[in-house]
């Protein structure tokens, strides 16, 4: 059994109410070790009030709360952590926003350098992507699964794969060595239902 767990992010737009009943069912499917709320072009009001209504639902299932760009939110909210890419807050900076016992994750694309620069600094993780075509964000990075292996036999700090990945495409990512693989697609939009993909993820984790 691989030792990879499952990274859900939230689709960009949500009905935090409709949306709360599919990320139960989604922690219903089995292990999650973290969710992130990665909500785009929407004003911080809105997604403070989804984070109080999800991050609690989080926490029943002992899964990780993230929040996407807002180290700021993190902090007030006392969620888990925050993700930055290299557009925005840089990683420093988030750090001293969360304190020392937040998780920081941080994107690195497909760079070997952004991701040593990340680890060095203290990033709790780094992410790589996409690995795949991918209708939930515009991409301009293409990442290849020998970043992955290259990595963990590398470093100690965990490496999240992301980008458009689905039950059907996993495997790879999983045997390259992925410490989390992050989907959103791939779950909230499964044909059987949330539920079923987190079981079927999880599955394949088993199987690898
Ligand atoms: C786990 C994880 N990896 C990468 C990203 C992408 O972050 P970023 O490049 O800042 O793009 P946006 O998500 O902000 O559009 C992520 N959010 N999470
Ligand atoms: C946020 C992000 N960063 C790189 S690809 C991506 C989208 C992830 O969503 P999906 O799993 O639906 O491709
Ligand atoms: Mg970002």
């Amino acid at each position: 059994m691989a030792d990879t767990r499952l990274y859900l992010i939230s689709p960009p737009r949500i009905d935090t109410e409709a949306f709360a009943a599919q990320l139960t069912e989604a922690l219903e499917g089995g292990d999650v070790a973290s969710f992130q709320l990665r909500l785009k072009g929407i004003p911080d009001v809105d997604i403070e009030r989804a984070a109080r209504v999800l991050m609690p639902i989080c926490h029943k299932y002992d899964v990780a709360f993230l929040i996407n760009d807002n180290p700021k939110l993190v902090r007030r909210l006392k969620a888990d952590g925050v993700h930055v890419g290299q557009g925005d807050t840089p990683y420093a900076a988030a750090r001293e926003i969360v304190g020392p016992d937040a998780i920081v994750g941080v994107t690195c694309h497909n760079s070997r350098h952004l991701a040593m620069e990340a680890g060095e600094a203290g990033a709790d993780y780094v992410a790589f992507g996409a690995f795949f075509p991918t209708n939930t964000k515009d991409v301009s990075h293409q990442a290849d699964r020998e970043i992955l292996s290259w990595w963990t036999e590398l470093f100690e700090v965990p490496c999240v794969a992301i980008g458009g990945i689905t039950v059907e495409n996993c495997r790879e990512l999983i045997e390259a060595g992925a410490d989390f693989i992050a989907v959103s697609g791939g779950v909230w939009n499964h044909p059987d239902g949330p539920r079923e993909a987190v079981r079927q993820f999880n599955q394949i984790i088993q199987e690898v």
